[in-house]
């Protein structure tokens, strides 16, 4: 099955947020990838996946970073498939560094910013299927259906009326 998504992230310490995507995509049954990618660390490995990643069939990409987050904004620059950004809580500013860092792009090169941390992270699993669901009826029932199954859970926890 071709790759739709690619799943990318700074470092192996972001893998602790990043699986909360993963988990998403494998659950909804997407193929993805996940790989390490840096702009700091591996620039040249960033540029050519970004470069190159609509060629290889993906459709959505989900980069996570925490500190100083370019990784994103610099995907984001080399592509034109959309970006979701996930800032990961970092130690020292508690992933405001990573939020400010990934969310104030310049006008032109847009990357869909998500909330810090884990819940940030699912949201960008969901977010990409969205997405990939306005081409699959498939994929928008299974969205609908786990909708409907977090609402009865949540309507489920209410007390009964007295
Ligand atoms: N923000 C970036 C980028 C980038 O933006 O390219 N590359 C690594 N990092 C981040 O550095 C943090 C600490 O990394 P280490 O734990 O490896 O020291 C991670 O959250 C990673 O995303």
């Amino acid at each position: 099955m071709t790759v739709e998504v690619g799943v990318i992230m700074g470092s192996t310490s972001d893998e602790p947020t990043m699986i909360h995507a993963i988990q998403v995509l494998e659950e909804l049954q997407i193929p993805y990838e996940k790989r390490i990618v840096s702009a700091h660390r591996t620039p040249d490995y960033m540029f050519d996946y970004a470069a190159t990643a609509r060629e290889r069939g993906l459709k959505v990409i989900i980069a996570g970073a925490g500190g100083a987050a370019h990784l994103p904004g610099m995907v984001a620059a080399k592509t034109t498939l959309p970006v979701i950004g996930v800032p990961v809580q970092s130690k020292a500013l508690s992933g405001w560094d990573s939020l400010l860092s990934i969310v104030q792009m310049p006008k032109g090169v847009p990357v869909a910013t998500v909330a810090i941390g884990t819940a940030g992270a699912e949201n960008a699993g969901l977010l990409a299927a969205q997405m990939l669901s306005v081409f699959s009826e498939e994929l928008a029932h299974k969205l609908d259906a786990r909708r409907e199954a977090k609402k009865n859970e949540v309507l489920s926890h209410q007390e009964a009326d007295v």
